[in-house]
C-alpha cells in the first residue's frame, strides 16, 4: 500500500518512502539508502541488441503494428539505448508528436534499462519534461539509465533527442524522465495473462506471457 500526501500549499506529494516530487524534475530526489545497480548476467554487453521483452508490447512489440515498435541496444553500465520513429499517426498538436506517446518511449526505454538489474519490472511512477516539440518524421533516440536500486525498488531517468530527420540535433535534449520501477515476480500477471488476446485463455499466446 502507497502512502503518498498531496500537499496542497507547496504543489507537493511526499510517500512515505522519503521520496519527493512533484511535477518539476528539480524536486525528484533519489533516497539516501540508493544502491549502485548491480548487473544481472543475463543482461547483454554494451553495444549489443537487447531483444523485446514481449512480442504484443505496444512499446516494442513487433507483433504489435499499432506500437511504436522502439528497437534498444545496450549502453554502458545499467542503461540502454532505444529509437522510434515518430510516423504521423502518433500527432498531438499539428505537425508534432503527442504527450502520451512520448511517455510511451520513456516507459519502455526505462523499463527497459530495468532489465539491467532484474529479470521483470512495471512501472510504479513516471514523471516527464516536455522540453521541446517534437517534429512528426523525426527520429527520437531515448538513453535511458537505472540510477539505483532499494530493495525492489527500481530508480531510473532518461532523456530524448532527435537524431535524423526534422529537427535533427543531437545535442538538444527535447525532454527527460524519471521513474520508480518495482520487481514483479511471475505472480503479477497470473490472473491477467491468459486475456493476452483480450480472449481468455488463448492458447500460445498465453504461454508466451508467463515469460514477460
Ligand atoms: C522489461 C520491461 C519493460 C516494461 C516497460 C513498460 C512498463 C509498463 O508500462 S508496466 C504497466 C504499468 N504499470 C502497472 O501496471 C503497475 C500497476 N501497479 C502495481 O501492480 C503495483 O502498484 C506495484 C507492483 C507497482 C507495486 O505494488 P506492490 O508490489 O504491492 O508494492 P508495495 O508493497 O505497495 O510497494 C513496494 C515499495 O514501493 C513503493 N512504491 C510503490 N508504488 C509507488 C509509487 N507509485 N510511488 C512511490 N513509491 C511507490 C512503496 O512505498 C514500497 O516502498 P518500501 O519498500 O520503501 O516500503
Amino acid at each position: 500500500m502507497v502512502d503518498i500526501t498531496f500537499c496542497r500549499s507547496e504543489d507537493r506529494r511526499l510517500d512515505r518512502t522519503g521520496l519527493h516530487y512533484r511535477s518539476m524534475s528539480s524536486t525528484w530526489t533519489l533516497p539516501d539508502d540508493l544502491q549502485a545497480p548491480t548487473i544481472v548476467p543475463e543482461f547483454p554487453a554494451s553495444g549489443e541488441p537487447l531483444p523485446r521483452h514481449w512480442s504484443l508490447c505496444f512499446g516494442c512489440g513487433d507483433d504489435q503494428p499499432s506500437g511504436i515498435q522502439m528497437t534498444f541496444v545496450v549502453g554502458d553500465g545499467a542503461s540502454v539505448v532505444g529509437r522510434f520513429e515518430v510516423a504521423r499517426r502518433y500527432q498531438g498538436g499539428p505537425g508534432v508528436i503527442h504527450g502520451g506517446i512520448l511517455g510511451t518511449a520513456f516507459d519502455e526505454a526505462q523499463g527497459m534499462a530495468c532489465r539491467s538489474v532484474a529479470l521483470a519490472v512495471v512501472t510504479a511512477h513516471l514523471e516527464i519534461d516536455f522540453a521541446r516539440p517534437i517534429p512528426l518524421d523525426s527520429t527520437l533516440e531515448i538513453t535511458a539509465k537505472v540510477d539505483g536500486t532499494v530493495r525492489r525498488k527500481v530508480y531510473t531517468s532518461a532523456e530524448a533527442r532527435i537524431v535524423a530527420g526534422p529537427g535533427a540535433d543531437p545535442d538538444v535534449v527535447v525532454g527527460t524522465s524519471r521513474g520508480l520501477f518495482l520487481v514483479i515476480d511471475q505472480t503479477h500477471f497470473e490472473k491477467v495473462k491468459s486475456m493476452v488476446d483480450a480472449v481468455p485463455a488463448a492458447a500460445g499466446t498465453a504461454a508466451e506471457a508467463s515469460s514477460f
